[in-house]
């Protein structure tokens, strides 16, 4: 059974004719997208997608889901992936580097449903290390921020480039790991007030649902 498949399938339902759609990035909004692709071949609904990334932009093409911009458009509802969920429904997002724009759609989204296996539900935040996009020019004094809040950050470096991941922005990211996250909410803005840092992939107090693919089937969290 595909967990991921499960989520994004079932979310690709809650769609409604005429609706303007948040798209996620990452390999279960991946299924997402391609179950919109599906419902506007078979004629089912017609909807316009706001991508969150070139990996969402380049799936709506390939499924032909005209896109539209921020700029064009105000969004019925945003669906997204999670590397972290807690109990809360605070998040960690960003294994991708595209937390930034998708924090962008996401927030202005007026309904923003997080699609996860069930391995994404965690008590508390912060096995994941959380990733921040930053200028590339304030890597020392972010480093060094980040220490006195007790993290170890490290420059993520690509798999198939020599050097460091480049964000679809144009910037460095930095996993930082906390270990153990006792207040999302306070973090996420910390994080955001440290000079070079573009954004954090906190994502506090802003999910309305998170579909969930589990071993027994599809359970809804609000
Ligand atoms: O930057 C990427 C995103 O925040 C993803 O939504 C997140 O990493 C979850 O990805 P996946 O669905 O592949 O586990």
């Amino acid at each position: 059974m595909n967990l991921k498949k499960m989520a994004g399938f079932r979310a690709g339902k809650e769609v409604k004719d005429g609706q303007i759609i948040g798209l996620g990035t990452g390999s279960t909004t991946h299924y997402f997208i391609e179950s919109l692709g599906m419902r506007i071949k078979e004629e089912e609904i017609q909807v316009m997608g706001i991508p969150t990334s070139y990996q969402s932009f380049l799936l709506a093409k390939q499924w032909k889901i005209p896109v539209t911009s921020l700029e064009e458009h105000d969004i019925d509802i945003a669906v997204d992936g999670a590397d972290e969920i807690d109990p809360d429904l605070n998040l960690i997002k960003g294994g991708g580097a595209a937390h930034t724009l998708e924090k962008i759609v996401d927030y202005a989204a007026c309904e923003f449903i997080v699609i996860a296996d069930e391995t994404k539900l965690v008590s508390e935040l912060g096995t994941f290390p959380v990733p921040l996009e930053i200028i590339s020019q304030s890597t020392k004094p972010v480093f060094s921020a980040l220490k006195d809040m007790g993290a170890d950050p490290e420059i993520r470096m690509a798999k198939f480039k020599d050097g460091p991941v480049i964000s679809d922005n144009g910037n460095f990211i930095v996993d930082a790991n906390f270990y153990e996250i006792n207040n999302p909410i306070q973090l996420e803005k910390d994080l955001n007030s440290i000079p070079g840092v573009v954004e954090n992939g906190i994502f506090s107090q802003m999910v309305d649902k998170v579909i969930l693919g589990t071993s027994e089937g599809i359970k809804i969290l609000k």
